[in-house]
């Protein structure tokens, strides 16, 4: 008697990853970048809240290029998750749903919140 193998439900090494689904999984992953970076934002005014001498601890560890390695990280984040919850604004009213649109819109996405972020990274802190 021949034995079957069993049958495998898919997953991510089956699935061919499509730029939705990257968009999706990035959506999730921001969502938890923001948590971690809105308490580095809290730290930071509870730092001035406190006194000079907290504050330039902060501003010294959050200054530094790996502070501004994460805070730009978070600015990428907040772009990217905002614009990920505009895109699921869209979808409420039954638009960009279609093949082809749902990529448009998920590459927008990803393009959308590189540009904002140089952008306001260029306007407020590397061109001030
Ligand atoms: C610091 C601010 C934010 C934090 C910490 C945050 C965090 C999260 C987290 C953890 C999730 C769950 C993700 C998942 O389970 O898949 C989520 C989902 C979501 N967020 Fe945010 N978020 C923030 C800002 C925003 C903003 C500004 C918008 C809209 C412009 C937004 C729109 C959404 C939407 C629509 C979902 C649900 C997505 C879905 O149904 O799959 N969020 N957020």
């Amino acid at each position: 008697m021949t034995v079957r193998s069993r049958p495998t439900s898919p997953h991510l090494q089956i699935y061919r990853w499509t730029i939705t689904m990257a968009m999706s999984i990035a959506h999730r992953a921001t969502g938890i970048a923001n948590y971690v970076g809105s308490a580095l934002l809290v730290l930071w005014l509870a730092a001035a809240a406190i006194g000079p001498e907290p504050l330039n601890v902060v501003n010294a560890v959050y200054g530094s290029w790996f502070g501004q390695l994460v805070l730009f990280g978070y600015s990428w984040s907040l772009f990217h998750h905002m614009l990920g919850g505009l895109r699921h604004f869209v979808w409420d009213f039954i638009e960009m749903m279609e093949p082809g649109q749902r990529e448009a819109i998920a590459w927008a996405n990803l393009v959308a919140s590189i540009v904002l972020t140089l952008l306001v990274w260029t306007v407020f802190v590397w061109v001030h």
